[in-house]
């Protein structure tokens, strides 16, 4: 399980955030712009200090270890894909980070869930965004972490590739036993995809079973089929 209960003050922003994700469960931290959703991963990441609290994963406190010594990935909202690496340079790199030698099974079988064999030898500016999404989410599984930091992955896509690929997280979340936090300001992402669903606003991160945060995810809820038609 991980445990997160910290604080951080910058001059005009304070984070306060106290919640558990458990092993295996996929959860969303769901708030608007500036809430200060990026800044919860890049704490547990480890690319930003708490001011007080602690990180602690399986009881282990993560607070002090640099990023690399943590047992999580980061998908950052611009991806990160090499420019200069092929689809397939980009899915070796976990393994050359290691200074291992790919495992071409495990390549292998990732490229064909992740429909990506027509991808391998492409380059990252000729794909489009939705391929881009499935080659960085296909490399952050082949990296091995124990815990997914996805930081908005599909706000950039429209809404008939956001529905595809939302089906697609599922798949995999289901197929990898993978435990993931992802973050979104998109309802429809939170509802369809979060087995719980922490709400932040202002820095602040209210646990889910508090009433008021339930009472806005049932609002949530009824604006969805809205939003829908809207589409
Ligand atoms: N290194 C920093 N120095 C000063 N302020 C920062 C720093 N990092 C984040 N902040 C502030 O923290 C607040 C929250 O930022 P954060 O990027 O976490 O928002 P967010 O909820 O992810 O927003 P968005 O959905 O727009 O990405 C912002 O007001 C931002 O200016």
């Amino acid at each position: 399980m991980l445990k997160v209960d910290v604080k951080k003050k910058y001059p005009s922003f304070e984070l306060k955030a106290q919640f558990t994700i458990n092993p295996r469960s996929y959860s969303i931290l769901l708030g608007p712009s500036g809430a200060g959703k990026s800044l919860t991963l890049r704490l547990i990441a480890g690319f930003e200090l708490p001011d007080q609290g602690k990180i602690i994963y399986n009881e282990k406190d993560l607070t002090p270890l640099p990023p690399e010594d943590r047992p999580v990935v980061y998908l950052p909202q611009s991806l990160g894909l090499f420019p200069h690496m092929t689809v397939r340079q980009n899915l070796e790199y976990p393994f050359r980070c290691k200074r291992k030698q790919p495992n071409n099974f495990f390549i292998k079988d990732i490229v064909k869930e992740f429909g990506l064999e027509k991808l391998i030898d492409k380059k990252p500016r000729v794909l489009s965004g939705g391929e881009k999404q499935r080659v960085a989410l296909a490399r952050a599984i082949l990296s091995t972490p124990e815990i997914f930091l996805l930081d908005e992955p599909l706000s950039s896509l429209d809404f008939d590739l956001k529905v595809k690929l939302v089906k697609f997280l599922k798949k995999i979340h289901e197929k990898f036993k993978l435990t993931i936090l992802h973050v979104t300001y998109d309802p429809f992402e939170a509802i369809s995809l979060g087995e719980k669903i922490l709400v932040i606003e202002k820095g602040k991160i209210r646990a889910p079973q508090d009433s008021k945060t339930l009472k806005e995810f049932f609002n949530l809820m009824n604006n969805l089929e809205k939003y829908m038609e809207s589409r």
